[in-house]
């Protein structure tokens, strides 16, 4: 992405989806859907699903999220593709969230975050998805380099799967939610920022109640689930109430079913954009 100055990703989303709308638009190029738009099931078909979804959704959406998973299937030059595609974005207008779901060891974790967050490296975007279950503190060195290149981070707190709660909703000894340890340390990191901190959390929009205080994060709620999973518009008022204006809902096969015509593509993005516009105007 960009060398040089640039506003916190905080701040970037913030004007993106003030412009664009509050959607992010997941770019998951399942085997099933390059099949049904009539591609080979390769590192060719996947380089036309990714460039169509581009042309679709370039300075139309606030954000993509492309999921590396069905990059890193076809190998180094599935890798070539995830690059090709979050270079095509640059200075669009929309940003990426490279969703790696990244996790590990701080010594490691620092080589992830250099993949994802160093400047100059052909995979870096404007925010990754991190796992926080080895501990947040792990996080540590991606934390850092993402507040020192203005890249931001959206760290799992509450997924959409029905496996989550086993680890999310355990209580430690004290008593605490271990989600909302993860809320209350992205809270810290986030204290001060204006008009939104970089440090973002996924809670999926599939949760229900989530019985978490989100009232001091100050930061953006990446919502999946939305569609595919189930979710839909009024799901986002039970789930996030007074938080609504700062949920980005993500959707990608819902969206990604009507391409592979562009038009098609992309208004099937914008539809889905403007439902959640709507419905949090509703309830401001
Ligand atoms: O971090 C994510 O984006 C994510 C977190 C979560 O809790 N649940 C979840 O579904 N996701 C991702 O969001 C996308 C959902 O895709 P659809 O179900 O097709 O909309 C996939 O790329 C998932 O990996």
């Amino acid at each position: 992405m960009t060398a040089g100055p640039r506003a916190p990703f905080g701040e970037r989303l913030t004007a993106a989806v003030g412009t664009r709308g509050p959607l992010c638009a997941g770019i998951d190029p399942h085997a099933s859907l390059l099949e049904q738009w009539g591609l080979s099931v390769d590192a060719k078909g996947l380089e036309r699903f990714a460039m169509t979804c581009a042309e679709a959704f370039a300075g139309e959406v606030a954000i993509v999220k492309p999921q590396s998973a069905f990059f890193e299937a076809h190998g180094s030059a599935g890798v070539a593709v995830l690059e090709k595609l979050i270079a095509s974005f640059l200075d669009s207008g929309t940003l990426v969230l490279a969703d790696v779901k990244r996790g590990d060891i701080g010594s490691t974790m620092a080589a992830y975050a250099q993949a994802y967050l160093g400047e100059g490296s052909p995979l870096a975007a404007d925010a990754v998805t991190v796992s926080p279950y080895l501990g947040f503190g792990s996080l540590d060195p991606a934390l850092a380099l993402a507040e020192r290149n203005e890249r931001g981070l959206f760290v799992l707190a509450l997924t959409s799967n029905k496996e989550g709660p086993q680890v999310q909703r355990a209580r430690s000894e004290e008593g605490v939610v271990v989600a909302q340890t993860m809320v209350d340390e992205a809270a810290a990191h986030n204290e001060g920022a204006a008009p939104l901190g970089s440090v973002g959390l996924v809670i999926g929009a599939t949760v229900g109640r989530t019985e978490l205080d989100l009232s001091r994060l100050n930061g953006p709620i990446l919502a999946p689930g939305f569609g595919a999973q189930g979710a839909g518009v009024d799901d986002l008022a039970k789930v996030f109430g007074d938080h609504l204006p700062h949920v980005l809902p993500a959707s990608s096969r819902d969206i990604l079913r009507h391409g592979p015509d562009v038009t098609a593509l992309r208004d099937a993005a914008l539809r889905v954009r403007d439902a959640v516009a709507a419905q949090a105007r509703q309830l401001s």
